[in-house]
């Protein structure tokens, strides 16, 4: 047998598997990239160039991405760390407008291709990029040279502030290179993007810089032939600006960044971070594809009716790790061979046994549905039956442990990839870990043997930072002489337990990591060479994350449907919602809220909506739009009936505070609002405008509203127009497609029949209101002193006697 320097000789001379490791990002040193936050102004953005050194981290944000985050609680919180890169180009001169973007998820090998003419605003480009949440955005130095800063890379960087924004030399957003780069790096099972993106240089320019760039930062390249590569149209999905999203309160609550009083939060049971990623995606962009959504609402309605098949699937699924983290992990291969890197890939190894592993449970829990007729089930039950499975989890329990398996806490895990390879593949490697665990064994029993010579209750305790100590619980004063004994060092204390370790210990500590380090290097070579045998039938994971992906979002509809009455929706020419209620304001009160009806066709397709202040108008906008992504996303809807008409865009324009930020008057960002819808709207939009006019005189307020509504009027858009000004209700005269409706508020008088009360019933009806000075009254139940609301009303009636004497005179 040979001794340990020999073997630790052997295995530094062991062959890498990494081989050539010049990949499409060869020879980036030429790159220079320039980092900044967008808070520290654009001029700074172009200073502090970083020269290239590989493996060094750019930019203040860059989180390494390593270990898969596993979420205790049931629910999978939205708020997971942005880890999205991003490029952007637009083109130059004629080409101005048109955009080029390109973002990989460091969580994910998914290279998101797109490429859109976008107007002067460039709503459709910060819409995209609200929706990716980016860690960093990269864009071509020319688009800030000498502190001139193109209109989109101002109104970016203005947007995002707290994302870190990173020049690259215009040189490397290059559309030849990029969709060089495609072709080596795109898995064959999605080469079909070629043909959307053989003439779209911008994306391709843009895929060309990210790809180099985040190679470089990484310190690793992607492996040949690893990558997804998707090209997204703006066409097959609905699309949502970024001020409606935040209107809706979509995915945040505008109160409260952390709230989970959102659509999101009201749809959230996912179990997983791939299930939750997909849902915050799909409220942000819901589908067109009446056929996708009806497939979805399919499987969400199987669920519904069979139990088993909901708790069965739901138990699965839940037990599954980031399967596009661990793609993504996989698919990198390092730069270099360091004890991290190595510890890395043994636990990617076990945590691919764990997702193979349950590919069997997931086809046992869906084997009665062999005789369904959902469709989308049925092809998940086919794609489940991909040999490569199996194959792949065949060549793994070839040199991985039956036993070895994915566990919660790190010395447990420390012990599943220290044993993960079998016995009697590498005698050096059983050797290695039979010292382990005689320092193991060793410390266990010199803790033992403290404990008798002090008697105290020592116990061993293990973390990752600290590697072996010893804990005691204990109190000071039964302590033998009030304190620790002096061989104890190292000594923290929280509540009635000691933490602490000795010199001994220290050193034992340190045998022990420099034997797990062999064990980790040996394992390491053996795994590598186990993934390169594996590596060509990886893709079929791809599949499966989309697989457990969707389940998780589909089976989180169905459990929402459970908590609330939902109802499936009909897609139709009409939007008609019977009995519909907010879904949000159900989360946040507690108790279902009052319910109302809407119907809008091509033939009355206009509603204005009045009502007093608080009387529910903004909420029953704001559901209605609600009710229509939740449609369009393929899940169930509050209502007792309903359908939809689908709706390519969705715009609101709802009166919210100033925006000190910005610095925009409240009276700029709404014509800013309404611009937007009328330069973007067309007949299958769905509007919602609330308190338009509000910010100007209420003359100058009329005439706004009331020649925006007779442009809408000529759409065949659905629209909710929600105002305080009556005068609007008239146009119905003109136009036999708009439909006045209010709602109403009962005025109860005390018995002793002093004081009035006003109540709110919530309920729409036909008409507009009959209401006067409202405000006012709505001042009076307000705490304003009644010395200035009696003051107010011999002001108000002073004034509404002036316009009347003017009209007259007219
Ligand atoms: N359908 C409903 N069921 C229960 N409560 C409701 C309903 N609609 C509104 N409310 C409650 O009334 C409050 C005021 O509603 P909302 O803001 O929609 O009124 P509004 O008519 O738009 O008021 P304003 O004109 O002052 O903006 C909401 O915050 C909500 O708590």
């Amino acid at each position: 047998m040979r001794g340990r320097a020999e073997f630790r000789a052997a295995f530094r001379k062991g062959e890498s598997y990494l081989g050539d490791k010049s990949s499409c990002a060869e020879n980036a040193s030429a790159v220079n990239f320039t980092s900044c936050s967008s808070t520290q102004g654009l001029n700074n953005a172009c200073v502090g160039k970083i020269p290239f050194s590989a493996g060094r981290s750019i930019g203040r944000s860059h989180t390494p991405v390593r270990g898969y985050s596993v979420t205790s609680s049931s629910t999978v919180s939205a708020h997971t760390a942005a880890s999205v890169i991003v490029a952007v180009v637009e083109g130059r001169g004629l080409a101005r407008g048109e955009v080029g973007m390109a973002s990989i998820d460091l969580k994910t090998p998914e290279v998101i291709l797109s490429q859109f003419a976008d107007n002067t605003t460039y709503a459709k480009v910060i819409t995209k990029l609200e929706i990716l949440t980016p860690l960093e955005i990269i864009m071509p130095n020319t688009s800030c040279e000498a502190g001139n800063a193109t209109k989109l890379f101002a109104l970016i960087t203005e947007h995002f502030k707290n994302v870190t924004f990173t020049t690259v030399q215009r040189k490397y957003f290059n559309e030849t290179k990029g969709l060089e780069y495609i072709e080596q790096l795109c898995a064959s099972e999605f080469s079909t993007v070629f043909m959307e993106i053989q003439s779209k240089y911008y994306c391709l320019a843009a895929a060309a810089a990210l790809i180099k760039y985040v190679e470089f930062i990484q310190n690793s390249i992607y492996a040949p032939k690893s990558l997804k590569v998707h090209f997204q149209g703006s066409e097959k999905t609905a699309m949502i600006d970024s001020s409606s999203a935040q209107n809706l309160e979509l995915v945040t609550n505008n109160r409260d960044s952390r709230s989970g009083h959102t659509l999101f939060g009201v749809l959230n049971y996912t179990k997983t971070p791939g299930g939750s990623r997909r849902l915050r995606s799909n409220i942000l962009e819901p589908l067109v594809d009446a056929e996708t959504i009806k497939t979805r609402l399919d499987c969400v309605q199987e669920f519904l009716q069979d139990e088993e098949l909901f708790f069965g699937l739901q138990a699965v699924i839940s037990k599954f790790l980031d399967t596009e983290q661990l793609l993504s992990i996989l698919v990198h291969i390092p730069k270099q061979d360091t004890v991290k890197n190595a510890e890395s890939k043994i636990t990617n190894i076990i945590y691919l046994k764990h997702t193979l592993e349950l590919v069997e449970p997931l086809k046992v829990s869906y084997a009665a549905l062999r005789s369904c007729n959902t469709t989308l089930l049925k092809a998940y039950y086919n794609a489940l039956e991909d040999r490569r499975f199996g194959i792949i989890l065949e060549k793994i329990t070839t040199v991985i442990n039956d036993d070895t398996k994915y566990t919660k806490g790190c010395l447990s895990m420390r012990t599943q990839k220290c044993y993960a390879v079998k016995p009697n593949i590498n005698e050096f490697l059983d050797i290695a870990r039979r010292t382990y665990t005689e320092i193991v064994d060793d410390i266990a029993g010199m803790i033992a043997q403290l404990a008798e010579k002090y008697s105290l209750p020592l116990r061993t305790s293990f973390s990752s930072a600290r590697g072996f100590f010893i804990q005691m619980n204990a109190d000071c004063s039964t302590l033998p002489s009030g304190q620790l004994p002096s061989e104890f060092t190292k000594v923290t204390k929280t509540r009635n337990t000691y933490s602490f370790t000795s010199a001994d210990l220290i050193k034992m500590n340190e045998r022990c990591q420099e034997s797990l380090r062999e064990i980790y290097h040996m394992t390491y070579l053996i795994v590598c060479k186990l993934l390169n045998e594996i590596f060509e039938h990886i893709h079929c994971l791809y599949k499966l994350s989309d697989i457990v992906s969707m389940l998780d979002m589909l089976l989180s509809f169905a459990h929402a449907c459970t908590i609330s009455d939902y109802v499936r929706p009909e897609f139709t020419d009409t939007l008609a919602i019977k009995q519909g209620w907010h879904p949000i304001l159900e989360k946040i009160a507690m108790e279902k809220p009052v319910s109302n009806n809407v119907y809008l066709t091509e033939g009355s397709n206009f509603l204005i909506i009045t009502g007093p202040n608080m009387s529910g108008k903004s909420t029953y906008l704001k559901q209605i739009a609600l009710s229509q992504i939740m449609a369009q996303i393929g899940s169930y809807v509050p209502a007792e009936y309903c359908s939809f008409r689908i709706a390519e865009q969705i715009f609101t324009r709802i009166g919210m505070d100033d925006d000190i930020e910005t610095n925009a008057s409240t009276f700029m960002k709404e014509m800013k609002e309404i611009t937007y819808i009328i330069q973007n709207a067309n007949d299958k939009s769905l509007i919602i405008i609330d308190e338009l006019g509000r910010g100007t005189s209420a003359e100058e307020g009329i005439g706004i509203c009331y020649a925006t509504c007779e442009y809408l009027l000529n759409l065949k858009a659905f629209t909710l127009f929600a105002t305080h000004f009556l005068e609007l209700c008239h146009m119905d005269a003109l136009y036999p497609n708009l439909e006045n409706y209010h709602f109403e508020v009962q005025h109860v008088r005390s018995s002793a029949g002093k004081k009035e009360k006003i109540t709110y019933p919530y309920t729409l009806s036909k008409g507009y209101t009959e209401e006067k000075n409202y405000g006012l009254k709505a001042a009076e139940v307000s705490s304003l002193p009644p010395s200035i609301i009696l003051d107010a009303k011999t002001i108000s009636n002073h004034i509404a006697k002036q316009i009347l004497v003017r009209s007259s005179n007219l």
